[in-house]
């Protein structure tokens, strides 16, 4: 498979679920005039039509890149998640297909350590439940089962960049902070590892996830791991609604195992704001249920949506692949004068042999290269000091094995 060069203004850039404007203002502000914004996901026939001729996709956590998608984009240069999780994208049929993909690593965690601040405070004073009590018109005036989060225990699974920030937050308020993490971890302030992921759940008074979604993460909140939680404990989830087994917490409400809880992510989400929200959870009015946004504040989205268009610009404008999540990461400078080419390849002994074959039987100089491989696919950028020709192009293109290659300039 192999793309032609399309000079940028025709670029195809497609913008979904609501990704801030300041993506869309940047590719316009860089020459790309072919750009394509929905505020929500699209069914997946739109989907497939849209996607049949983008060189550019960018989504949030809703959109699915499943291999079957992929099928039918054929011009497809590069997917930006303009958010954390990528695990809505299927990384390795990607990768397969020399499409890296880009994301956010940073620029939403302070607003989701913010928000489970907040909630963790309100359901410690039972706060939910009474206001919703106000609501019907109820006056809960009572000091039952309501706490202040001082020199109560904090128990955080997942202790990377969301999960250390809430751990900082909430030592100021004075609690004890915990943490349970599958890799070693530097406690920052006065955290503490816990000796396994049982201890921290019997030992907490709040546990709160904030782990990826992987094989091992699913429903590590189950039946079992509910059993384990002190009574009357409190319950956060705003990593990825496969992370906490929805009929355990129903039934941990139900005999009022815990006092609360507060869910922003669900195993599954509304594709839009104009579908119904459906969960076994609604009839709780002690469980704050937020519509997956933890990381929806103006400061983080307008971040993001710069973040990542820049990462997909630089790819586009210069062939560099730095914090692809899927990809080797190759960013070599620009070189004045110089002419830039692209060539990705299944990771194979003897490709970089053959494309300077290429070059040196057409006497074509490099003035840089640089290879990188990553698993099952290997990037190569070579800067030449003449504009390649069509019959270089074309030879780089048949190397067997190759995946794509483009010309930058
Ligand atoms: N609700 C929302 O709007 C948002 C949700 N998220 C979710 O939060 C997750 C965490 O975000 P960050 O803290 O930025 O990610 P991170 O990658 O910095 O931290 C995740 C931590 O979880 C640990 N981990 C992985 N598997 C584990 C396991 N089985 N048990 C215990 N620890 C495990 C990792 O070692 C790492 O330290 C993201 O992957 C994303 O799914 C992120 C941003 C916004
Ligand atoms: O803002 C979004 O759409 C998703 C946020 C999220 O879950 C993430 O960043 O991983």
């Amino acid at each position: 498979m192999s793309i032609e060069s399309v000079t940028q203004d025709k670029l195809k850039i497609v913008l979904l679920e609501g990704i801030h404007a300041s993506a869309e203002k940047l590719f316009r502000d860089n020459g790309f005039l072919n750009v394509i914004t929905a505020n929500k996901s699209l069914p997946e026939e739109e989907l497939r039509q849209i996607l049949k001729d983008a060189h550019y996709l960018g989504i949030r956590s809703r959109t699915q890149v499943t291999p079957e998608l992929l099928e039918y984009c054929d011009n497809l240069e590069a997917i930006g998640c303009f958010c954390i999780g990528t695990n809505q994208v299927n990384l390795l049929a990607t990768q397969q297909r020399g499409i890296p993909v880009f994301n956010a690593p940073f620029a939403n965690t302070r607003s989701v350590a913010e928000l489970v601040l907040g909630e963790m405070i309100l359901l410690l004073r039972g706060i939910p439940a009474k206001n919703a009590a106000a609501h019907r018109g109820e006056w809960q005036k009572s000091a039952t089962d309501s706490y202040e989060t001082r020199g109560k225990t904090l128990g955080i699974v997942g202790y990377g960049h969301i999960g250390t920030q809430i751990g900082i937050l909430a030592e100021n308020l004075g609690m004890n902070v915990q943490y349970y993490d599958i890799e070693n971890k530097l406690a920052l302030g006065n955290a503490k590892p816990a000796d396994s992921y049982h201890a921290l759940l019997q030992t907490s008074d709040v546990v709160t996830f904030h782990v990826p979604e992987t094989p091992q993460t699913q429903n590590m909140m189950d039946s079992e791991a509910f059993s384990q939680l002190k009574q009357g404990a409190i319950l956060l989830n705003a990593s990825r609604g496969t992370v906490v087994d929805i009929e355990s917490l129903v039934n941990a409400l139900t005999n009022r195992q815990i006092l609360g809880a507060a869910i922003d992510v669900y195993p599954v989400e509304p594709k839009s704001n104009q579908e119904t929200f459906i969960s076994p959870l609604r009839e709780f009015d002690n469980v704050i249920l937020t519509p997956h946004i933890g990381g929806s504040t103006k400061e983080a989205q307008a971040n993001i949506g710069i973040e990542v268009a820049e990462k997909l610009l630089k790819y586009s404008q210069n062939g560099s692949t730095i914090s692809a999540v899927n990809f080797p990461e190759v960013g070599l400078p620009s070189h004045e004068g110089k002419h830039r080419i692209c060539h990705i390849h299944q990771n194979e002994p003897g490709i970089l042999a053959k494309i300077n074959d290429i070059f040196s039987a057409n006497r074509v100089n490099i003035s840089a290269q640089y290879l990188q491989t990553d698993g099952g696919v290997g990037y190569v950028v070579t800067d030449i000091d003449q504009t390649s020709s069509e019959q270089v192009f074309e030879a780089l293109q048949k190397i067997p094995k190759t995946i794509r290659a483009r010309i930058l300039y």
